[in-house]
């Protein structure tokens, strides 16, 4: 490997850098190299085998329903995608005091009434910043935590605090304190693709659907190639083009290269870019913000938990916030295998991730005996993805963060000569989505081709300056 020269190398192999590969072929491109770290396609879309059962360590839902259809709808439809629909909207019937039972509904109504007013809120002042900053031509921005601070409902209470929690942390997998206002308000992959949750239940996992655009290119005819296990240690770029450095000592030369790793892996010292990139760049990648997600799974010898109507979520009001807040089983979609999981995360996730599997789930059973009592059964096994800790992820997704403008957001996904940048930290519209992975490997696709033609442009004009 080595000597011969693609036209594109896209580091990455989850559903963005496919995404551009895709488009790249879709527009005639044909020598394509993709380099993937680890030993599979599908990044972040990422199934584990669990008891019997295909559970998804990484993205799970996707969202349908509203006025624009999500693209991740159709390459679902496609490959067949096996998913349920899940419905939160009992999930006041069923908040788990600290110290164990459920609180009456009709006080949970009442606090989520008051969460709900302040969304709405929420939303009316993100589009009061977004028209004062433009007009004042600066970036007028709160976080929100501010902004309920302004509408007078900071929540406080165990019960407060876990609705709240549902309503934000859950989302952004941050805390309120960190998450810009006016680039997370109104939550536009909700408004615009809808709020009918597709949960992925499929033996084959949700990567299936990046393996299905692999496939449209990836196949004996074409010269694009995929290749895992080569993770990329160095990354030199001039005027002429670029050479990236593996591990295990290959090197492989390009025109241009599309950088797909996520913003936590950017941020680490994984990849070293040479010259080193510039100020601009350095600081647009190092002030964006990296949140983590986890999901614990537990797989128990019976039920001990409701199920039928209703029953799918739980909270756990506890006086530490995010304290195994989050959760979920899975009679709906795999009936019989007395499945749970638990959501955390933030820095609860950074602090879990560390602990031992036998540690996690003594803090969880802690937590269950207080929900369902004293005598439930221990589980059978658990599984602790650890997000944070693999440094080809260093964490779940990205999040924006509050202060972070427009203007520096565009140049985190600017090029920097020919490298260029793609993930789903690069989309301002649906970043953190699965979604907006997706279209952000299509926009990079399209900055490439654009490079390309200016390219040739020139190539062109120079030969007519030439003949004449
Ligand atoms: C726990 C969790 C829950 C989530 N839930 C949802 C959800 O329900 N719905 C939703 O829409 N989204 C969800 N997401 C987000 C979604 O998974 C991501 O937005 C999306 O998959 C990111 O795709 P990507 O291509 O940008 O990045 P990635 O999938 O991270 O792809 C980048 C690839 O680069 C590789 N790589 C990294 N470093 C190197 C290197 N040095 N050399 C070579 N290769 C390298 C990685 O192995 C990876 O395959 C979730 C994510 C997590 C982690």
């Amino acid at each position: 490997a080595g000597s011969h020269r693609e036209s594109v190398i896209v580091i990455g192999a989850g559903i963005s850098g496919i995404s551009t590969a895709n488009a790249l072929y879709e527009a005639g491109i044909r020598d394509i190299l993709i380099l993937e770290g680890s030993s599979r396609i599908g990044g972040r879309m990422m199934k584990a085998e669990f008891g019997g059962y295909t559970v998804e360590m990484g993205a799970n839902w996707f969202y349908t329903g509203g006025p624009v259809q999500n693209p991740l709808a159709s390459l679902a439809n496609k490959t067949r995608l096996r998913t349920s629909l899940n419905d939160d909207s009992n999930i006041t019937a069923n908040v788990y005091r600290q110290e164990g039972g459920l609180y009456p509904k009709k006080l949970v109504d009442e606090v989520e009434m008051a969460a709900s007013s302040t969304e709405s809120f929420c939303e009316r002042l993100s589009e009061k910043l977004a028209a004062m900053s433009k007009t004042k031509g600066v970036d007028i921005d709160v976080s929100v935590l501010e902004a309920q601070r302004l509408f007078g409902n900071l929540p406080s209470t165990p019960l407060e605090m876990v609705i709240d929690y549902y309503h934000n942390d859950y989302e952004e997998a941050e805390a309120t304190t960190v998450t810009s206002l006016k680039h997370t308000y109104p939550r536009r992959e909700f408004k615009d693709h809808g709020k009918l949750s597709n949960f992925v239940c499929d033996s084959r996992g949700f990567e299936e659907l990046v393996q299905g655009l692999a496939c449209r290119f990836s196949n004996r005819s074409s010269q694009h190639k995929i290749l895992p296990n080569k993770v990329v240690k160095e990354i030199f770029y001039s005027e002429r083009g670029v050479r990236v450095k593996i591990e295990d000592g290959s090197t492989y030369r390009a025109k241009y290269v599309v950088v797909s790793v996520s913003i936590g892996v950017l941020q680490s010292n994984l990849i070293r870019f040479t010259p080193t990139l510039p100020m601009w760049k350095m600081n647009a990648i190092s002030e964006f913000d990296m949140s983590v997600y986890t999901k614990i799974f537990l797989q128990f010898p019976y039920k001990f938990w409701p199920t039928g109507p209703g029953t799918e979520f739980s909270l756990y009001a506890h006086s530490r916030r995010g304290y195994y807040p989050f959760w979920q089983h899975l009679e709906n979609e795999y009936p019989g295998s007395n499945i749970l999981f638990v959501t955390i995360t933030s820095e609860e996730s950074t602090r879990v991730e560390k602990l031992s599997n036998e540690a996690v789930q003594r803090e969880a059973m802690d937590v269950l005996r207080k929900m369902y009592g004293d005598h439930i059964p221990n589980p059978e096994q658990i599984l602790v993805p650890r997000w944070s800790m693999d440094r080809l992820y260093k964490g779940s997704y990205s999040n924006w963060p509050n202060g972070y403008t427009k203007a520096k957001h565009d140049q985190l996904k600017a090029r920097v000569g020919s490298v260029y940048f793609t993930g789903e930290h690069t989309n301002s519209r649906y970043l953190g989505y699965a979604t907006g992975a997706y279209l952000a490997g299509i926009e990079a696709a399209k900055d490439v081709i654009e490079s390309m033609k200016a390219e040739e442009g020139l190539r062109l004009s120079r030969k007519i300056i030439r003949i004449s």
